[in-house]
C-alpha cells in the first residue's frame, strides 16, 4: 500500500501542491512553523527526481532537510495506528496520487488537532480540512473484504464487533497486516540547533512560567490570609461573624490553586523533559565515534542513568525553587509583624544560611560517591560482557577478586553523603523548635492573640520553606553532579564539526559508467589523537567506476583506517580525498557516506533488535516499501540466506538481535553485506567479510557481491 489516492482523500487534493513547486512547498513549511528563519541557500529540486519515485524524493527531502537545517522522517503507519498519526503528525507533508492519470501531489500539514487538518495551499494561505477518520478514508476498498472474511470465520459473531470499534479495528489489523499508510513525512526541529529563545516561544513555555509562579504566589498570600484572619478573630476571642465563613472561602480557594499549579507543573514538566531527551539523543549521535569508544559502555550506561535522574531531579528543584523564592521573601516579612520579630527574623535567615551550606557540603560528599557509582556500574558492565570469556578462561577463584576492596570504598563514600543529607533533613526541625522557644518570653510578657498567631502562621511557614531549601539543597546538588556526568552529551549535539556532522549542499547524479573516476586520493595523512606517528602518510590513488580492488596489507597497517577514511567515519589531517571530483565538505557528510558504503569489521557490526526487514534496509529507508522488503528478499536467497528466512515463522518480521532469533556468525555477516548491497552505493568497502563462510557460501556471495556492487573494495589479508 502506499499513497493516498484523491478518491480516497477527495478534500484535499485540491488543496495539495504539485510535484514542480515541492522546494516552495518545504521552504514555505518550515518558515511558518518557525524551524527556519532564513535558508542559507535556494533549494533546487533534483533534476533526476520524479514524482513517483520514492526512493528519490526521500532523499530529496533529506538534502532539504540538510540545507534547511531541520529533519524530515519518512513515516509510516499501520491500519489501527493511522488515525492516531493523523492527529500528531503536523508540520509534515503528505504525497496524494490523482485516481486515475500518474499524477502526484503533496499535502503541506501545518497543525492537526483530532478533527481537523489546517493545510498550507500553493497560494500561501491556510485552510482547514475536516479529517474523519484517514483510516476510513485510506482502507475504505478493503472494509468490505474483510466484513466477508469476518463474517466467514467469525458466523454470527461477527456481527456484534461494531465496525469502528476497537474490537473491529483490532480484528482487521490482524486479517491485512500489510495495510499501511506510507509517504509521509514529518518536519521536526533538529534539538541541537534550536535556540533558547525559539524553543520558548514555540512552546509558550514562558507564559506557562508566568502563570506558574503567579499560582504560587497567589497560594502563599491565601495562607498568610487565613493566619492573619484566625489571628486577629479566633484568637482575640470574636464570635463568629462572618470572618468564619471567609476563612472557609480562603481554605476553599487552595483547592483550585493547588490543583492548577500541579496542572502547570506536570505540563512544563512533560515539555521540558521531552527536549532535554531530544537533546540528549541528538547528542548520542553526534559524539565522535573514538571518544564514545574510549569510554566504554559502562559509562554510557551510567550516563543514560544520570540523564535519567538528571531530568527528574531538574524538573523537581527548577518548581520548588518557584515557591521557595516567594516563602524566603514572604517569611521575614510575616514575622516582623509577630511577637518577637527581630529574634525570629535573624534566626530564620541564620538557617537558611546553614542550610545552604550544608547543601555545598552533601554536593562535594555526592560528586565522590557518584564516581564510586559509576566506577562500579562500568566494572560490573564490563564483566557480564566478557561473562563468556571468564567462565571459559578465568580460573574460578579471581571471578570476584578485588570486589570486596571496591565495596567497601563506596560504603566509606556513602557515609558523608548520608550524614549531610540527615543534617539537611534535621535543620528545619531545629528551626521550629528554636524559633518556638525564642517566641516563648513574648506569650509570657502577654503578646496580643493577633501578634502570637501571626508569629505562629510564619513559624509553620518558615518550617516548610527551609524544608523546601533542604530538600532542594539534595536534589540541586544530585542534579549539579548528574549534569556534569552527561554534559557531553549535551554538548555534543551542537557540535557540526564532530565527523558524524551533517550538513550538505550537493546531490550527485548516479554515476555515469564505468571508467569514470570515482574516488581520488592525493597525499593523505592521518594520525590517531592518542598515537606520535601517522598511520597513513602521502596516500595517494584512484577508484574507477567499475573497479574491483583487493587491499592486503600487515595487519595493524592502516586498512581499516583507510575505510573509514573513505567511508566519511573519520576525516583526514591532510591531503584531499574527492568523491567523484567533489570534496566531502562541499558534498556533505550525508551524500558522502549514501554513495561510498563500508561494511566494518565483525567485532564493529552490529545486529539491532529489530525486524530482520529493519536491519536489512535501514541503510536505504525505512519503513520500506513492499519493492524494498522483495528485494531484500532476493538478496538474501543470493546470499544463501533463503532457508534461515524459510525457517523464520515471521519472515522479514521476525525480531533479531539480542532478544530476538539468535543468528550465527556466518548468517550475522550475511545480513551485514545484505544491508550494505541494498543501499545502492557508487562503492562499497567490505572489510573482512568474508571469515564465516565456508566454500560453497563464500562462491555464491562472492558472485552476489560481484553481480551487485558497482565498484568494490575487499579488504583482506594475504
Ligand atoms: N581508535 C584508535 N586509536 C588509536 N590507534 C588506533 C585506533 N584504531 C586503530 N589504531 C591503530 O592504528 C593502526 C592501524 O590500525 P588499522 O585497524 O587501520 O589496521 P589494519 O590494517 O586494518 O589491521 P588489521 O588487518 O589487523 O585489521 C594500528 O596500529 C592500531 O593500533
Amino acid at each position: 500500500m502506499t499513497a493516498l489516492t484523491a478518491q480516497e482523500f477527495p478534500e484535499a487534493f485540491s488543496t495539495a501542491w504539485p510535484f514542480e513547486r515541492l522546494s516552495d512547498a518545504v521552504l514555505l513549511l518550515a518558515r511558518r512553523t518557525g524551524f527556519v528563519a532564513e535558508p542559507r541557500e535556494a533549494l533546487a529540486l533534483d533534476r533526476q527526481m520524479a514524482p513517483q519515485d520514492i526512493a528519490g524524493i526521500h532523499r530529496w527531502f533529506q538534502y532539504a532537510a540538510d540545507a534547511l537545517q531541520v529533519e524530515m522522517q519518512l513515516v509510516s503507519s499501520r491500519y489501527e495506528d493511522v488515525d492516531g498519526l493523523a492527529s500528531r503528525c503536523a508540520p509534515a507533508i503528505i504525497r496524494l496520487k490523482a485516481p486515475t492519470a500518474d499524477e502526484y501531489r503533496f499535502l503541506v500539514i501545518l497543525r492537526t488537532d483530532p478533527k481537523h487538518f489546517t493545510v498550507l495551499l500553493p497560494d500561501g494561505r491556510e485552510q482547514s480540512l475536516p479529517v474523519p477518520s484517514l483510516r476510513a478514508a485510506r482502507f475504505a476498498a478493503f472494509e468490505e473484504e474483510i466484513d466477508t472474511w469476518l463474517a466467514k470465520h467469525l458466523g454470527p459473531l461477527a456481527a456484534r464487533v461494531e465496525r469502528g470499534s476497537q474490537e473491529a479495528v483490532r480484528l482487521r489489523a490482524e486479517f491485512r497486516s500489510d495495510l499501511t499508510l506510507t509517504n509521509c513525512w514529518l518536519l521536526r526541529p533538529v534539538p541541537g540547533r534550536t535556540s533558547l529563545k525559539t524553543l520558548l516561544k514555540r512552546e509558550r513555555i514562558l507564559p506557562k512560567l508566568g502563570a506558574l509562579l503567579a499560582v504560587h504566589g497567589a497560594m502563599a498570600l491565601v495562607a498568610v490570609l487565613m493566619w492573619m484572619n484566625l489571628g486577629t478573630n479566633a484568637l482575640a476571642g470574636h464570635k463568629p461573624d462572618g470572618w468564619h465563613v471567609a476563612w472557609g472561602l480562603l481554605v476553599l480557594l487552595q483547592v483550585p490553586l493547588m490543583s492548577r499549579g500541579e496542572f502547570l507543573q506536570s505540563l512544563l514538566g512533560l515539555l521540558l523533559g521531552r527536549q532535554f531527551k531530544q537533546h540528549l539523543l541528538h547528542g548520542a549521535f553526534r559524539m565522535d565515534p573514538d571518544v564514545v569508544r574510549q569510554q566504554g559502555s559502562g559509562a554510557l550506561l551510567s550516563a543514560v542513568f544520570e540523564s535519567e535522574s538528571m531530568e527528574m531531579l531538574a524538573l523537581e528543584t527548577g518548581f520548588q525553587a518557584f515557591a521557595m523564592i516567594i516563602n524566603l521573601v514572604l517569611v521575614p516579612l510575616v514575622l516582623m509583624a509577630g511577637a518577637a520579630p527581630m529574634a525570629q527574623v535573624g534566626l530564620f535567615l541564620g538557617f537558611a544560611v546553614f542550610i545552604v551550606a550544608l547543601g555545598g557540603w552533601h554536593l562535594r560528599a555526592r560528586e565522590r560517591w557518584t564516581r564510586a557509582r559509576q566506577s562500579l556500574t562500568q566494572d560490573l558492565v564490563e564483566k557480564l560482557s566478557g561473562q563468556r570469556t571468564r567462565l571459559a578462561q578465568q580460573p574460578r577463584s579471581l571471578w570476584h577478586a578485588g570486589e570486596d576492596a571496591q565495596l567497601a570504598s563506596y560504603a566509606r563514600l556513602s557515609r558523608p553523603m548520608d550524614a549531610a543529607r540527615l543534617w539537611l533533613v534535621y535543620a528545619a526541625r531545629a528551626w521550629f523548635v528554636l524559633a518556638l522557644a525564642v517566641l516563648g518570653p513574648a506569650l509570657v510578657s502577654g503578646a496580643s492573640p493577633g501578634l502570637v498567631a501571626t508569629s505562629v502562621g510564619g513559624l509553620l511557614l518558615g518550617w516548610g520553606t527551609l524544608q523546601q531549601l533542604g530538600q532542594g539543597g539534595l536534589t540541586a546538588g544530585s542534579a549539579v553532579v548528574a549534569w556534569r556526568s552527561i554534559a557531553s552529551l549535551f554538548r555534543a549535539a551542537r557540535n557540526e564539526q564532530t565527523s558524524t556532522g551533517e550538513r550538505g549542499g550537493i546531490i550527485l547524479d548516479k554515476p555515469s559508467g564505468t571508467g569514470e573516476v570515482v574516488v581520488q586520493a592525493r597525499d593523505l595523512v592521518f594520525r590517531h589523537p592518542s598515537r606520535v606517528r601517522p598511520v597513513l602518510d602521502g596516500c595517494s590513488f584512484k577508484i574507477l567506476a567499475g573497479d574491483r580492488i583487493l587491499l592486503q596489507g600487515a595487519s595493524g597497517g592502516g586498512k581499516t583506517t583507510l575505510a573509514a577514511l573513505l567511508a566519511g567515519l573519520r576525516r583526514q589531517d591532510s591531503g584531499l580525498l574527492l568523491l567523484r571530483g567533489v570534496d566531502r565538505a562541499t558534498l556533505g557528510d550525508r551524500e558522502f557516506r549514501e554513495r561510498i558504503v563500508l561494511v566494518p569489521q565483525f567485532h564493529e557490526n552490529h545486529i539491532f533488535a529489530a525486524s530482520l526487514g529493519f536491519n536489512l534496509l535501514m541503510g536505504r529507508r525505512w519503513p520500506a516499501d513492499p519493492a524494498d522488503l522483495a528485494e531484500a528478499r532476493t538478496v538474501c536467497e543470493e546470499l544463501g540466506l533463503g532457508p534461515l528466512l524459510e525457517r523464520m515463522p515471521g519472515g522479514l518480521n521476525e525480531m533479531v538481535g539480542d532478544a530476538g532469533w539468535q543468528l550465527s556468525h556466518g548468517e550475522k555477516s550475511r545480513v551485514f553485506l545484505a544491508r550494505a548491497l541494498l543501499q545502492d552505493a557508487d562503492v562499497i568497502i567490505l572489510d573482512e567479510s568474508f571469515a564465516a563462510l565456508d566454500p560453497d557460501t563464500l562462491g555464491k556471495v562472492m558472485a552476489c557481491v560481484d553481480a551487485r556492487a558497482r565498484t568494490l573494495m575487499l579488504i583482506a589479508h594475504p
